[in-house]
Order: structure tokens, then sequence, then C-alpha cells
């Protein structure tokens, strides 16, 4: 299988990192100052899970038309962040032909309707993971404690087992330091992680601490249980409920005392960087508004969230 992962940040050079050492077929599509760093150090990744460092396959978005038309992608793994997902599009197009998949392991859900709308809702997968990882400035992966995996699979259920997603199985089934799991319930699976990221990122962000600073306050436990409730509520209402078991796993994983667990949003948040606020947190409470549910709590984060946006763009004078 040959692949093109867009984006070496930290899913893509993590998990697109792990595939290549496994000797699968990778190239990474990146932008000049990535290709230079990767020209002169290779891929770097910094894990518990085994560190490496290798020379990897990378492409800019100008020479990519005439690799892919020698060459051409059976699978595209897309690793940009919600708010950089024009210019991917823009940048993948050349590689997907028509026999070519399209894996977006994106956070959030708007993603897939505009995937949809330029290749064709056949061509895209439905793709998550689960993985606490960042580039540095320098250019290494750096993964956090925390077990990676990737979950795929076929959006139309009536598509399930079908010969892409089990190809993808098996060439992940060599790779180290992540598991992949083939999803025969997929948009279920991707409620599930929406329902327990938009309740993380939301209180992490608004509180701007990890799970365990918060219910180490008053109130800190009664504050994250409300916020979860407010997107099980939202689940419910879009016909998508959170199975019994799933719920109490997030919500085990969000009252957890001592916890270190936040959203990679409150790592962007804290280093200044730009947010996937209205993909994830926005877009929750959109729906949730949609559906007439009043949501104080995730009111409150999308609100703070928004006058971090604000303050980002425009910075106060003093
Ligand atoms: N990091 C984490 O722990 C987790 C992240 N996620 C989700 O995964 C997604 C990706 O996040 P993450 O890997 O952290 O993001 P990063 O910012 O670390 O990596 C994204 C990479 O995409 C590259 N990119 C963006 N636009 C283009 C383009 N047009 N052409 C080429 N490359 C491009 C960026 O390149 P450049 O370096 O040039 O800017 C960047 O290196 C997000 O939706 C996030 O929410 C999900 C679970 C955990
Ligand atoms: C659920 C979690 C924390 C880990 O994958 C995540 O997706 C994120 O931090 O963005």
């Amino acid at each position: 299988m040959r692949i093109l992962v867009l984006g070496a940040g930290g899913t893509g050079g993590y998990f697109g990192g792990r595939l290549a050492q496994a000797g699968v077929d990778v190239t990474f599509l990146v932008r000049a100052p990535r290709a230079a760093q990767l020209a002169r150090d290779g891929l770097r990744i910094r894990s518990a899970l085994g560190d490496a460092q290798f020379p990897v396959a990378h492409v800019t978005a100008d020479a990519l038309p005439a690799l892919a038309a020698r060459d051409p992608f059976d699978l595209v793994l897309l690793s940009c962040k919600a708010y950089d997902l024009d210019s991917s599009i823009d940048a993948i197009a050349p590689a997907v032909g028509p026999s070519t998949a399209v894996l977006p392991i994106l956070n959030g859900l708007p993603h897939y309707a505009a995937l949809d709308a330029r290749f064709g809702a056949d061509a895209v997968l439905g793709g998550l993971c689960f993985i606490s990882a960042m580039k540095g400035g320098d250019g290494e992966v750096v993964h956090l404690p925390s077990p990676p995996s990737i979950t795929f699979g076929e959006r139309d259920a009536s598509r399930n087992g079908s010969a892409r997603t089990r190809a993808i199985e098996a060439v992940c089934a060599g790779a180290p330091g992540f598991d992949a799991v083939r999803s025969d319930t997929f948009m279920q699976a991707a409620w599930n992680k929406f329902a327990f990221l938009a309740a993380l990122a939301a209180a992490t962000c608004l509180m701007r601490a990890s799970i365990g600073r918060i219910v180490a306050t008053d109130g800190g436990t009664a504050f994250l249980v409300s916020l979860h409730e407010e997107c099980l509520a939202v689940a419910r209402a879009e016909g998508q409920a959170i199975p019994a078991e799933a719920a109490a796993q997030a919500r085990s994983l969000l009252t957890r005392a001592g916890s270190t667990v936040t959203a990679s949003m409150l790592r962007d948040l804290e280093s200044g960087q730009e947010v996937e606020a209205a993909q994830i947190v926005g877009d929750m409470r959109a729906r949730a508004h949609a559906a007439g549910l009043a949501l104080p709590h995730l009111d409150a984060a999308w609100v703070h969230l928004q006058a971090y946006r604000s303050r980002r763009d425009t910075p106060d004078t003093p």
C-alpha cells in the first residue's frame, strides 16, 4: 500500500512515522520549512514506546502532481488541524485518484462535509485517533505518555469489511507503537470520541488546567459531570446516543483524581496558537442550540474560546 501523509506534525509525524519505520511505503506531504527539516534531520520521534530517527520520503505540493501521476497513492492520511483544512484539501487533491481512499484523523466532525464535497463521499473513510503528541520547535515529534491508537472504518455500513479497510488494517498490524482498530460502527465511534473530547476541551481550556486539577477544586467534579451530560444530551438529540459503557468510561476519565490529562486544544491555546474551537466546542454547541437544548457550561467554554481567539487576532493595546 502506497500512503501519502499530509502533515508531519504531532499525529501525522507519529502514525506516519511508525508506518514508515515498519517499512510501509509512506511519503509525507509537507510545506517548505518542514521539508527542509526532514531533509536535514530525517523524522525524529521521541516516545516511551521507542525513540526513532530515520530518513523519510517527503514531497511539497508543487512536486506532488508529477509524483502522483508517476506512482499513484492508495491512501491519503490527512492529519492537518481543522483550520488548515481548505489548504490541505487543495494540497492533497492531485494525489486523490479514482481508487485512492482519504482517511482523515482530525478531531471533530465538520471536515467530512468538506471532504465529501471535494472528493465524493465514497472516497472518504472515517478516521480518528487517540494520542498526546506534538511537534517541537526543532521538528522532533514528541509523544507524551498515552496509548496511541487509530480507529478507522467505512462511514456507510453497507461497505463494512471493504478490501481497502482490510488492507489498512494489515499494514497497521505490522507497525510498532500504536494500535489500529477497524470499526464496523465508525460513526458511533466518532460520536463517542466527539462527546468525550468536546467536554475535555471545553473544561481544560476554560479552567486552563488538567482534569486532576479541576477535580481537586471545590465543585470541579460536579462541573465536569454537568459538562459531560450536556455533550451526551447533544449526542442523543443527534440520534447518536453514547452507549452506557462508553459514556461510563469517558466519565471515569473526565473525573479521575490526579489525572494530568488535558485536551490538545489546551496545549495549542497555551502556546498562543490557533485553536480548533469552532470545529469542536462551537460545533457541539451549535448542534445543541439547533436541537433546542440549553447548555450553560458549553456556552461558557465557547465564549471563553472566542475571547481567546479575539485577543490572539487583535491583541489588546496597553
Ligand atoms: N496532537 C494530539 O495529541 C492530537 C491531535 N488530534 C487531532 O489531530 C489533528 C492534527 O493535529 P496535530 O497533528 O496535533 O497537528 P500539528 O499542528 O502538530 O500537525 C499538523 C501538520 O499539518 C501540516 N499542514 C497543515 N496544512 C498543510 C498544508 N496545506 N500542506 C502541508 N502540510 C500542512 C502542518 O504543517 P506546518 O508544520 O508546515 O505548519 C502541521 O505540521 C487535529 O484535528 C487534532 O485535533 C487528535 C488527537 C490527539
Ligand atoms: C482525546 C485526546 C485527548 C487524545 O487523543 C484528544 O483527541 C486531544 O487531545 O485532542
